[in-house]
Parts: structure tokens; sequence; C-alpha cells
């Protein structure tokens, strides 16, 4: 690029700056030295590929989406929490909140990830231990006790029973007294992941992909701020994919949400702002750093090229990221708080919306509120203390950054054309039911290739480690005295017990009849192809659980069974 146009688009940038509003706080160096708000190219240089590169809050957004970076607004504080019952979440929700979060971000129990009520026989030992155990709508209510859902953005993480547990958090807010219009937070939902690496799936991909519809339709004319979907890499790389990896099965899961909302005849422009994403901050800061970056540019590009985005919150890729669980150690335990303030310093300086840094006993048990609240100053102190929130991208143009940058964003482009390849191969007469990206995740998935691919890195990094070509800390290397005397949280199994009869009793108090009717318009709505979420809210209302509504559809609709691979 050429000075002049480098040059036009600096102008272009300040004046959108100026104009924006900028948080009251000290924008100066420690030493009290002033900062710019964005560094770029000096005056009179060129820059060759400088359009790729670009200035903050302008197509393709390589260097964030807002012109002011995070001078506009810090990232989302925003821990993953959930133990035990929803009384007990309820009270470490109050102690983030008090203690500076910036959201809600709920972690549910496994019974409830799959679907499964806490009294069903295969809950038996699991129920509130690896997050929270909702059953019903009262629970939803008990979990925001006192917390006004209108006025906190919260998050769900869960994606097979994702649209009922939606549907609990509405009532729940009818309860309050809140217009479930205003409602604003993120619902994860993303079930191509679950069949590509977290397993967390319940019925077969067709059917479900048509319930996302259903719910992608309905926020999309009721809920505007609503993000219905947060499509997830971090659960793909955590199981051992390799950054591109992540980055590229991510973007495209992505494109196949935005293929289905247009399958579904919906305005790209209205429904794509709702589709955020979701990625791991793994320790290889600068791979991480340029990772995030290219995902944006990809991205935007993509929602531009290939499916006519033109609004710029359609173009733009929003993302939480989590730091890597996979990185902590048992092995002396305290040193996981450096890898966590590292990369969350990645995610940071690849211009994170939103962040949850892990505690550093993850490993071992969910976090005890210490460890818990550690995690979260981590945050504090790269917010408030290390000058990071001063100055937009500040690796941009960095020559090890822009290209891993490149290189990044090239591979993801490779694994695309695999993708698309494979879609082509599904329905060679160009005839996609959905899209032909999502033509190729369905083969892909049907057939066993994503998960193989995954293995494969998964074993290569392993053999690495093994050979101490890869070195971890307290693991291969540097075995020391750091000791782990932690105090772990362990959740009682009264938890369960309690849970099982509380269940017990509210069953005994509904109207049977009510919840029998609202489950039969569900299935008719199933079946006819109607939307769903209003006939599911019935059921919701009526207090029918969620194993019941998702034991309806598992019968319905048959449940998944992962192809067999060597
Ligand atoms: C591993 C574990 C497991 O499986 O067990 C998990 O999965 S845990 C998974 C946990 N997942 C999560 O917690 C997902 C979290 N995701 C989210 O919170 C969302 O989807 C998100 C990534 C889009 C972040 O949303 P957010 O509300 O926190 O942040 P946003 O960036 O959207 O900012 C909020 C508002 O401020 C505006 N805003 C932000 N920065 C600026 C700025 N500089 N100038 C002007 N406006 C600004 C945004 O445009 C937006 O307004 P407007 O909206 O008007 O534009």
């Amino acid at each position: 690029m050429d000075a002049d146009a480098i040059e036009e688009g600096r102008l272009r940038w300040q004046a959108r700056y100026d104009k924006a509003r900028k948080r009251d706080a000290d924008f100066t160096t420690l030493s009290g030295d002033p900062v710019e708000p964005v560094y770029g190219p000096r005056p009179g240089d060129t820059y060759e590929g400088f359009e790729r590169i670009g200035w903050p809050g302008e197509y393709p957004f390589t260097r964030g989406l807002h012109p002011t970076g995070y001078r506009g607004r810090t990232w989302t504080i925003r821990q993953f929490a959930g133990f035990g019952n929803a009384r007990q979440t309820n009270e470490r929700y109050k102690m983030i909140l008090a203690a500076g979060g910036g959201g809600l971000s709920v972690a549910f129990d496994m019974p409830t990830l799959m679907g499964r009520d806490s009294d069903d026989p295969r809950s038996l030992g699991e129920v509130g231990h690896c997050g929270v155990a909702i059953d019903s709508a009262a629970d939803m209510e008990i979990l925001f006790g006192d917390i006004p859902l209108g006025d906190v953005t919260t998050s769900m993480t869960i994606s097979g029973p994702a649209v009922p547990v939606f549907c609990m958090y509405l009532v729940a807010a009818e309860r309050q007294g809140v217009d479930p219009g205003v409602l604003n937070g993120t619902l994860q939902t993303d079930i191509f992941k679950e069949y590509i690496a977290q397993k967390e799936w319940l019925f077969q991909p067709e059917p479900h992909l048509r319930l996302i519809g259903d719910l992608m339709e309905h926020c999309a004319a009721s809920i505007p701020a609503y993000k219905p979907l947060s499509v997830s890499g971090y659960h793909i790389r955590e199981a051992g994919a390799t950054a591109a990896q992540e980055l590229a099965y991510t973007l495209a899961d992505g494109f196949g949400y935005v293929e289905l909302g247009l399958a579904r005849g919906l305005d790209v422009d209205t429904f794509a702002p709702g589709l955020s994403f979701f990625f791991d901050a793994h320790l290889d800061f600068f791979e991480e750093i340029a990772k995030f970056r290219a995902a944006r540019r990809i991205w935007a590009r993509w929602m531009k090229e290939t499916y006519g985005a033109k609004t710029d919150k359609a173009q733009w890729l929003r993302f939480h990221t989590q730091t890597a669980g996979v990185s902590l150690t048992a092995q002396q335990p305290y040193n996981n708080v450096v890898r966590t303030a590292v990369e969350a310093l990645s995610a940071v300086l690849g211009g994170t919306n939103s962040l949850h840094t892990n505690a550093l006993d993850e490993t071992l048990a969910l976090p005890s509120e210490l460890a818990a609240e550690i995690a979260l100053r981590t945050q504090q102190v790269l917010m408030e203390e290390t000058g990071v929130a001063n100055v937009a991208d500040p690796l941009g143009g960095s020559w090890y950054v822009e290209q891993l940058t490149d290189r990044i964003e090239a591979e993801a482009e490779k694994i695309f054309d695999q993708i698309k390849e494979r879609g082509t191969r599904a329905h060679p007469d160009g005839q996609h039911p959905i899209g032909p990206i999502t033509s190729g995740i369905l083969r892909g998935i049907e057939d066993g290739w994503f998960t193989g691919e995954i293995a494969e890195s998964a074993f290569q990094y392993q053999r690495a480690l093994e050979k101490g070509d890869k070195r971890v800390v307290g693991v291969n290397v540097h075995h020391g005295s750091v000791t782990g005397d932690l105090e772990i949280l362990r959740v009682s199994h009264e938890v369960e017990r309690d849970q099982v009869s509380q269940l017990a009793d509210r069953k005994a108090a509904r109207d049977d009849a009510r919840v029998t009717a609202a489950l039969d318009a569900m299935l008719a709505a199933a079946r006819d192809g109607s939307n769903m979420i209003a006939p599911m809210l019935d059921a919701v209302r009526a207090e029918a659980t969620l194993g019941e509504i998702c034991g309806v559809l598992r019968d319905e609709w048959g449940v998944y069974t992962e192809p067999p691979g060597f």
C-alpha cells in the first residue's frame, strides 16, 4: 500500500476515534509518558499488504473491532463457574460480581450437559460435580436469585440440551419480571464441536441442526442482543488440535451455522451478529496472538465475500477466550498461575472480547474459592497495572506476528478447501441440503475425519513431549520441590441426595396433565416442522424437567453414535 493510502486510512481511523467514547482512565506509561491509541507505519512509509492489516475498527478487523481498542471498553472478565446445587453456585456468582467480574458464565454438571435429570440412574455420582445441577426452571430461578438478569450478560456453556436450558433461563427472567427481549448473553449451542471433539451430543446431527435453526430464528426475531451460538474451538484445541486446526475447524463450523441461517431464509445481517466465538489461549504466546488476529480477518472476509454480509457487526468476529486447561499441571500446581497469566496476556494482545482465566487447581478439581479469586485477580492485574489496555493491537506490524498471522491464515484456508472437497464428495451434484461447508462438516463427522486429524496432532505432540523436544516444567524438566498442598474443593454427595429429593417434591407438586399436554405440543412441532421454541417454553413453564424434554426428542430423533475409528 502506498503512503497516501495508508495516511488516508489513518485519518479515517482518527476521525472515528475522536468521536468515540473513551474510558475515563490514564493512558500513559508507568513512567508517565503519553502513548498513542494505536501505532502504524511512519508517515511517508509504504507497507506492502497493509490492506490486510489496516486500522482498528475497520475491515478486515485484523487489529480489532473498535477504533478505540480497549480504551473504549476493556474486555469482559467472565469467569466460568458452577458447582453443587443452584444455591451454592448463586453464592459463587455473587462473590464473582462483588469482586469485579463483568459477566456471568454458567458451568453445568455432567447430567445436565447430557440432558439427564439428577434422578436418572446414569446421573448417579455425577450430580453437581463438574458444574451446577439444573433439572427444571425452578433451579434456574434459584441460580439467578437476586441477580437481575436484565442487567448482567450471562453465558451458558451447554450444547446438546442448549435449547431447553435456554428456555429455562427465559422463564427464570420472566419470573424475575424481566422482559426476555432485553436479555443479553451467550448460549454455547455449538453441536458441531461436540461431534468433532467434546462428545457431549444427544441427537442425530440433522434434527439437531434444525433445532438450532429454530433457536437462531427465535433470537433474531425476539431477543436481538442475545447470542445463541458460541462457536467453540476451545474443546477442539484441548483435544489435541494444532492452533491452525483449532482456528480452521471452528471458523468452518461458524460458516456452517451461517449456511444454516441462510437456508432458513434469515437475513445474514440480522442473524450473524448472534454468532460469537470461543477460543483457547495456549502457551505459545506469539502463535496464539497471530491466531486471534487471523480469526478476525478470515471471518470478516468470508462473511463479506462468501455470505454477503454488509454491516460491520455481521462481519465482526467477537470472541471469548479461556486459558488452556490442558497446559496446567498437577505437578507444582502454583506454576499454573504463571502459565495462565502468559496465556491471558496473549488473548488480550490478540484483542479478546471476553476472558476466563483458569484457576491453579483446575487439573485437580473445580476451583476453590481462593484459587478462583487468584484467577480473577490475574486478569485485573493485566487490566489495571500493565498498560496493555492503552494501545490497540500493540503487536501489529511486528514482522514475526504479521508473518505468523499470514501463515495461520494460509493453513486455515487449506483446511477449508479440504472440508469443501468433502462436501463435494458427499453431494457431487452440488445440491447441498444446507450449504457446501455444512455438507463437508457433516461428512467429516460421519467418516471420523476431524477426530482422526485431531488425534494425529495430539499424538505428534505427545511424542515430542516424550522425546523431550517439547518441555513442560515439573513434568519432563525441572522437577523440583514446589509441592502441591492445595485445599481442593470437594462437592458433597449430599448435593445429589438433596437434588433428587427436591426433584421428587417438585414433580409431586406440579400439574402433570399440563406437563404432558405441553410435551405433546412440543413433539407435534418437532414433527410438523414448526418452530419449537414456543411449545418448549410452555413445557418449561409447566416445570417439565430437562430429562423429560430431551427424552421426548431422543425418542423422536434417535441418539447419535460415533463412527468407529482406528
Ligand atoms: C471449557 C468449558 C467447558 O466446556 O466446560 C467452556 O466451554 S467455557 C465457555 C464459556 N464461554 C463463554 O463464557 C462465552 C462468552 N461469550 C461472550 O460473552 C460473548 O459471546 C462475547 C464473546 C461476544 C463477549 O460479549 P461481551 O458482552 O462480554 O463483550 P462485547 O465485546 O460484546 O462488548 C459488550 C458491548 O460493548 C461494546 N464495546 C466493546 N468494546 C467497545 C469499544 N472499544 N468501543 C465501543 N463499544 C465497545 C460491544 O460492541 C458490545 O455492545 P453491542 O453488543 O451493542 O455491540
